[in-house]
């Protein structure tokens, strides 16, 4: 069993599916219009409106301006911050004066010296992809022995979130295109993949 992260939501129905298979928490690309995820401020602010408050939510930050980070997180309608581009330690602890929200930093992973990097960041959580959103697996095998929690993303969906699970031992299975269909989020995979992360 492992928590999950269902990321990418951005359209009313996506927050009616949350709701309905209650991940544990919700992720959100913010200010990232090279996605085709992405929301502004104001949307964010509608979708929490209607998102079940037992779900988290989580804003996820490409190389953003920390201060607009904090003004954010100081707005209250997210409750995790996840740094997804080339955040450093420097960048991480100006942020952590600022705020008292959780951060993950997500690292790519591509040789055991970028598990290294990963294991000695000071965000309160890692997060370890493949890519970007872009639906890529990596190396499962380089996590042998990550020596703290780690949330699992990259390439995952229904089918291959027991074998993640069973393989690397992860705090949270992080899924975004995995539960697309059409780049629109899909109620039915969501369903499946959050049984398979919560299955005992
Ligand atoms: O999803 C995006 O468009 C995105 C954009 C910028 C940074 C991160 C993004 N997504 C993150 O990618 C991983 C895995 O996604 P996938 O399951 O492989 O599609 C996840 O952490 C998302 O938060």
């Amino acid at each position: 069993m492992s928590k999950i992260k269902i990321c990418g939501l951005y359209r009313p129905e996506d927050i009616q599916y949350a709701n309905e298979v209650q991940p544990d928490y919700a992720g959100f690309i913010m200010n990232y219009p090279k996605s085709h995820r992405n929301v502004n401020v104001e949307m964010m602010r509608a979708l929490k409106k209607h998102l079940d408050p037992e779900i988290k939510t989580v804003g996820v930050f490409v190389n953003e301006n920390p201060n607009l980070v904090a003004a954010i997180a100081a707005m209250g309608i997210v409750d995790v911050i996840q740094l997804h581009g080339q955040e450093d330690d420097g960048y991480i602890e100006k942020l952590k004066e600022r705020i008292g929200n959780p951060i993950i930093k997500a690292f790519q992973v591509h040789s055991p010296e970028d598990v290294r990097l990963a294991e000695a960041s000071s965000a309160d959580y890692i997060l370890l992809d493949g890519g970007m959103g872009a639906g890529e697996v990596f190396d499962w095998s380089l996590l042998k022995g990550v020596n703290r929690p780690f949330f699992l993303a990259g390439g995952l969906k229904p089918e291959n979130i027991r074998e993640a699970i069973r393989d690397t031992d992860p705090f949270a299975i992080d899924i975004s295109s995995g539960v697309e269909t059409e780049k629109k989020k899909d109620l039915k995979k969501m369903r499946e993949a959050v049984k398979a992360a919560h299955a005992r």
